[in-house]
């Protein structure tokens, strides 16, 4: 039987990884297997997914459309040489990710008969600024899509929420478009089960444009939660992204969960056991010389944070 692939892609911070979540915990003992690409070196979003049937392999530090490829396409072989195989898989690619480039190794002929490439599924941020919708990437995204999910409607109000969405159906017009509040999409159209996945279309391979790159701060030590909101704030105007877990002197024994995404930072509590000792591990993403390592250590040695 063929395994059904679902590729998710969507902009960074956008909800794709909340959206898996969601679409596992739904899966009702169906066998599936994640695939989750993080862009940097530490790999947050395979551990914040909980529940794969048939489990999570993480490809960090690099892109599936790109830098990481070819280990896309070993990790499925792996996949597809499981007893039993995997039901369905799903493809989370990094927020930085151009997806045409992830469909073409996917239209490889001997993937495609294992496992054909079912729909692509895009993750909307409704409450991004609409300069987005002029943005290349986010419209190669947006353009690729079947589906189109978009989330954080719960951020603005109704009518901007309706009209965001009128625009993103003139955009791409082919895609079905339902909101999904929190990841929350139906099932039936995630997976669709088509007899017969249709063929795709995909523009030649641009040449890569590195845009954003990616920087790790870890420290085996608890940090002052107070300290870390002060040196962030010096550093949030020049970066697109950032998440991480942190440990804190304030609370010895909970880790946090740390995620800055639209320019919203949140916090909150990870309910896993003995995490705390793995110390503090976040990843900052900007664009291109907005921001230096360097700077990042600065603000937070200057907030009194020790790596
Ligand atoms: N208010 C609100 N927040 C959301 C919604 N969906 C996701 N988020 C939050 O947005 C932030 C980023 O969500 P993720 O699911 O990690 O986004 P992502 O697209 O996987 O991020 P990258 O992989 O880093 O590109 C998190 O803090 C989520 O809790 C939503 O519908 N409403």
């Amino acid at each position: 039987m063929p395994v059904p692939i679902l590729l998710v892609t969507g902009f960074l911070g956008a909800g794709k990884t909340t959206l898996v979540n969601r679409i596992l915990q739904q899966a009702d003992g169906r066998r599936i297997a994640a695939v989750v690409n993080d862009f940097g070196a530490i790999n947050i979003d395979a551990e914040l997914i909980a529940g794969a049937e048939d489990g999570v392999v993480s490809l960090a530090n690099g892109c599936i459309c790109c830098s990481l490829e070819g280990d896309l396409l070993r990790t499925l072989a792996n996949l597809l040489r499981r007893t039993p195989r995997p039901e369905a898989i799903v493809i989370e690619t990094s927020g930085v990710a151009d997806p045409n480039d992830v469909i073409r190794n996917l239209m490889d002929p001997v993937i495609w008969r294992e496992a054909p490439l079912e729909t692509v599924l895009c993750v909307v941020d409704a409450s991004a600024p609409e300069a987005q919708l002029d943005d290349p990437l986010f419209l190669s995204q947006l353009r690729a899509a079947d589906l189109l999910a978009v989330s954080k409607g719960d951020l603005i109000d109704r009518s901007s929420l309706d009209e965001r969405c009128r625009s993103l159906s003139q955009i791409n017009r082919r895609a079905t478009l339902v909101e999904a509040p929190g990841g929350e999409v139906p099932l039936d159209l995630v997976f669709p089960e088509v007899e017969t996945p249709r063929e795709r279309t995909t523009r030649p391979k641009r040449p890569s444009i590195d845009r954003f790159e990616s920087f790790n701060w870890t420290s085996g030590e608890p940090i002052s939660l107070a300290a870390f909101q002060q040196a962030f704030g010096r550093l949030a105007p020049r970066l697109v992204r950032a998440k991480g877990f942190l440990a804190t002197i304030e609370k010895p024994g909970c880790r946090y969960l740390f995620q800055f995404a639209g320019g919203k930072a949140t916090l909150a509590p990870l309910d896993r056991e003995g995490s705390a000792q793995e110390g503090t591990r976040i990843v900052f993403i900007a664009e291109i010389d907005r921001i230096t390592a360097a700077e990042i250590d600065e603000a937070m040695s200057r907030a009194g944070i020790a790596s």
